[in-house]
C-alpha cells in the first residue's frame, strides 16, 4: 500500500540532533518548540502522576519527557483518498505524545468500534497516553489507537508530533508497586526500555498489539 505522507525526524532529546542538520526553514521554530513541549511535558507528567496518587516528581524523576523525537507529518493531496491511508492504525509506544495539527483534520482515534473525527481547535494539542504510560499505571490510564486518513482537500495537512520517552533505557519498567495489590495484580512483568523499543520496531504499525507481550 502506497501511504500519502512524507515525515521529517529530528531527535531534540536528551540530545539534540545536529543542529546544522535541522531544516534551516524551520530551525528555530523547531528549537524553540522543544523547549515549549519540555516544559509542558514536565507539567503533564506532574499532573497524571498526582492523578495515579503518587508523588508529582515520580514520572519526571524516571526521565519521561527526556527523550524527545519529533515527527514532522506533510499530508499531501490525495486523489483517491479511499484506496490508502496517511497513518495506519497504532497506539504511541511512549509515555505521551503532544501532537500540533493544522486545521486541515483527518485524525482518528478508536473509541469501542468506532473511528471518531479528532477535529482541529485552533490552539489546542492533543495529548496521547502511549503504551508505556499504561503499562506504568497497571491499567489506570488506556492508550488509544489512532490512525490519519488519507488527505482529500486541496490543502495540505501538517501535524507535528513530539514523542516524550525515558532516556534511562537500562531501568526496568513495569506497573508502579504503589498501584499493584491483591485486588489488582500487576497486569504487565518488568522490561527495559531497550527490549520494549526493539518489539516497538520489529513488530510494525498494527494498532495495539505492542503492549501484549508485556502482559504478566
Ligand atoms: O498526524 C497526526 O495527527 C498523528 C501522527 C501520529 O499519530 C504519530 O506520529 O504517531
Ligand atoms: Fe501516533
Amino acid at each position: 500500500m502506497i501511504i500519502c505522507r512524507d515525515t521529517l525526524q529530528i531527535r531534540l532529546g536528551p540530545q539534540l540532533a545536529d543542529v546544522e542538520e535541522i531544516p534551516e526553514v524551520c530551525r528555530n521554530e523547531v528549537l524553540e518548540w522543544n523547549q515549549q513541549v519540555k516544559r509542558l511535558g514536565s507539567i503533564l507528567l506532574g499532573l497524571f502522576s498526582e492523578g495515579l496518587g503518587l508523588s508529582p516528581g515520580k514520572l519526571q524523576e524516571l526521565t519521561c519527557v527526556d527523550t524527545r523525537m519529533m515527527s514532522g507529518h506533510y499530508y499531501p493531496y490525495c486523489p483517491q483518498p479511499d484506496l490508502t491511508v496517511g497513518l495506519t492504525s497504532h497506539a504511541d509506544p511512549g509515555v505521551i505524545t503532544v501532537l500540533l495539527q493544522n486545521q486541515v483534520g483527518g485524525l482518528q482515534v478508536k473509541h469501542g468500534d468506532e473511528w471518531v473525527d479528532v477535529t482541529p481547535v485552533p490552539g489546542a494539542l492533543v495529548v496521547n497516553i502511549g503504551d508505556i504510560l499504561q503499562i506504568m499505571s497497571n491499567d489506570e490510564y488506556k492508550s488509544v489507537d489512532h490512525r490519519v486518513l488519507a488527505n482529500p482537500s486541496q490543502e495540505p495537512r501538517v501535524s507535528i508530533a513530539v514523542f516524550c520517552n525515558p532516556s534511562n533505557h537500562e531501568k526496568e519498567f513495569g506497573p508502579f508497586p504503589e498501584l499493584v495489590s491483591s485486588d489488582k495484580p500487576a497486569a504487565y512483568r518488568q522490561f527495559t526500555f531497550d527490549e520494549y523499543m526493539r518489539r516497538f520496531f520489529t513488530k510494525g504499525l498494527d494498532g495495539k498489539s505492542l503492549i501484549n507481550y508485556f502482559r504478566a
